[in-house]
């Protein structure tokens, strides 16, 4: 076949910004009913607002929808080229001036990864458009040119160019770059040597998995093509990631499940660094994964980066996990007044994924196990909704910190403010009912929270800020006295009725008011983990450090991972360490 002309487009990157694409490839003949009808594609609305692309998500069986973000969108009829033009053409002269620059194709298995990065007979993928292109630049720039090709799997490198060679083991050079130690390279000068050479690559890999029985890619395919431009150096990634699975749907075991973790691990890993990078986080976890160090030096500082995240129409839950892992990669945390957050349209997440993603990514399955049971489908919604409409409230909440105080003061109001709970209860428990906080607001039909969900806005922060906004205490039961608290706090420790037992009604009020207020205690302690600094998790007893880290961790994952005490239990706490953190930090409420 032959090489177009390539076309140099100007650079649409901002500095150290990767940018993050979605391509949905066509319906394959086998997913076509026998009539010729197609099924209902999975993306039901695009909205391309500015620089901007917003993609809208449907289930067309449930109706859940979705909608994230990204730089650009290329659909079914989209050829490879179009990507090329728009995408990868402006990063290449960069390369001759020693600029590094990756290419990454994520997405789940069979979405159509390895077919936009290799091609096919009929239609270039971006690996030859790109090789052909430096090779055209490199002829008139008289630069020599070599290629590199391996792979990652299981967090280990393998090159595929030299079959005999051992593992390649990234070091660090004087100058703190990384070096593949052991990696072969191969001079390039045409197109013909390019696939001879790359062939024999592409040839290896698949016999190295047809030799574990499996025809999908399970390692990450890193293709090189390095530049010597007189004495400058510079190189261009590119790579077809392993395919991101839920092992929940695929039901995978042992070795499989292993590499499944490692391959979900390293993507989350991937997916954290881009995040960093284009959050300016000044901390770039380049170190999670094998994956991410090797690329330490083409992501970030001048490098280029551009992530084309691969769909099949016809899954949702799968377009969710890769969509939703893409946005959140590129997703640019501004932290502005709450005048400028009215204006972010109703975006809905789908925490399961996320927090699923990262679970997986740490290979505990058996938080994956628990969390299923815990989230049934008529939960999960709006739980989502609403948890992150209220997180954007909360984040204006705790702008004003108080480093002497666990209640953190925030425009004259508490965040986990004891005496309004004790207050509230106190009333709540007369009428035998629990005050309507917001989080029980999180539970209301879906479609209306989807549908009033800016009106809500505002509703939520009031609704929250009556719970926490400091009052009296009213009753006598709960003044003074906090012992009966915490002995329901222990539920090791029995209840005794000492003081109500010549008063049983007084005891069976004083009771309901105390399970009550547990209850909302605990949801407005995991309120709070969801949503404080890392100062302030730190602030509550039995958090240090490494804990608040591992919080803030998890909330990477979903804006609101932590929906009850046991899930504590995903950042590596045992159930009796959890009830032990809450019972602490609620005393220390107190003390
Ligand atoms: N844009 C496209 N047009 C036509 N067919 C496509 C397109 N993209 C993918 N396909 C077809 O879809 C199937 C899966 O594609 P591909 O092998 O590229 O998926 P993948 O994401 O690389 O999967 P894996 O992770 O298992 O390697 C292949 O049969 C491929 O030919």
């Amino acid at each position: 076949m032959e090489t177009p002309m390539v076309k140099i487009q100007s650079d649409n990157f901002s500095s150290s910004h990767v940018r993050v694409s979605l391509r949905v490839r066509p319906f394959l003949p086998q997913e076509i009913e026998k009539d010729g009808s197609k099924p209902a594609s999975c993306i039901s609305r695009l909205d391309q607002v500015g620089k901007e692309v917003t993609v809208h998500l449907k289930d067309q069986t449930t109706s859940r929808n979705e909608c994230y973000k990204l730089d650009s969108f290329f659909g079914q009829e989209d050829r490879i080229n179009l990507i090329f033009q728009k995408e990868v053409s402006s990063v290449i002269p960069g390369i001759f001036h020693g600029h590094n620059a990756t290419v990454f194709a994520y997405g789940a298995t069979g979405s159509g990864k390895t077919y936009t990065m290799q091609g096919t007979e009929n239609e270039l993928g971006l690996i030859p458009l790109a090789m052909s292109a430096i090779l055209s630049l490199s002829k008139s720039m008289q630069s020599l040119v070599e290629i590199s090709y391996y792979e990652v799997y299981m967090d280990r490198c393998y090159d595929l160019l030299e079959p005999k060679a051992k593992e390649i083991m990234p070091l660090d050079d004087m100058n703190g770059r990384v070096q593949l130690k052991g990696l072969s390279s191969v001079p390039v000068s045409s197109m013909d040597e390019f696939y001879e050479i790359y062939s024999i690559g592409v040839q290896r890999r698949k016999v190295a998995h047809t030799g574990l029985n499996d025809v999908s890619s399970r390692s990450h395919a890193v293709l090189v093509i390095a530049v010597r431009n007189g004495g400058v150096n510079g190189k261009l990634n590119l790579i077809d990631l392993a395919g991101n699975e839920d092992n929940k749907r695929t039901c995978n075991k042992r070795i499989r499940l292993q590499e499944s973790a490692k391959i979900n691990q390293s993507l989350f890993a991937l997916s954290n660094v881009i995040y960093a990078l284009n959050n300016n986080e000044p901390r770039i976890p380049f170190r999670e994964s094998k994956l991410t160090r090797i690329l330490q030096d083409s992501l970030g500082g001048d490098s280029r980066a551009f992530m084309i995240a691969c769909l099949n129409p016809g899954s949702y839950q799968e377009a969710v996990h890769t969509v939703s892992l893409a946005a959140r990669s590129r997703q640019i945390v501004n932290y502005f007044g709450s005048e400028r957050r009215k204006e972010i349209p109703n975006e809905t997440v789908d925490m399961e994924a996320k927090l699923r993603a990262w679970l997986e990514s740490k290979g505990k399955t058996k938080s994956i196990q628990r969390m299923n049971g815990l989230c049934s489908p008529v939960r999960r919604t709006p739980t989502s909704l609403c948890y992150s409409k209220n997180l954007v409230f909360s984040r204006t909440s705790i702008k004003a910190k108080n480093a002497e105080s666990l209640s953190v003061t925030t425009k004259g109001r508490k965040l986990f403010d004891s005496e309004a709970f004790i207050s509230s209860y106190a009333k709540a428990a007369n009428k035998n009912q629990k005050p309507e906080t917001c989080i029980d607001r999180k539970m209301e039909d879906q479609t209306k929270c989807s549908d009033k969900m800016s009106e809500r806005t505002q509703e939520l922060d009031n609704s929250h800020q009556n719970v926490l906004s400091p009052i009296k205490p009213t009753s006598n039961e709960l003044s003074d006295d906090n012992s009966t608290f915490f002995s329901v706090l222990d539920s090791k420790i029995p209840i005794t009725p000492f003081s109500l037992a010549s008063q049983s009604s007084k005891f069976e009020t004083s009771s309901i008011l105390l399970d009550k207020f547990k209850e909302s205690l605990e949801e407005e302690y995991i309120s709070f983990l969801n949503v404080a600094s890392k100062e302030e998790l730190m602030l509550l007893k039995g958090i240090g450090q490494k804990r608040a880290e591992s919080i803030l961790e998890l909330r990477k994952s979903s804006p609101r991972p932590l929906k009850s005490l046991s899930d504590l239990e995903k950042i590596g706490l045992s159930t009796k360490q959890v009830q032990e953190l809450f019972k602490r930090g609620a005393r220390g409420i107190f003390t």
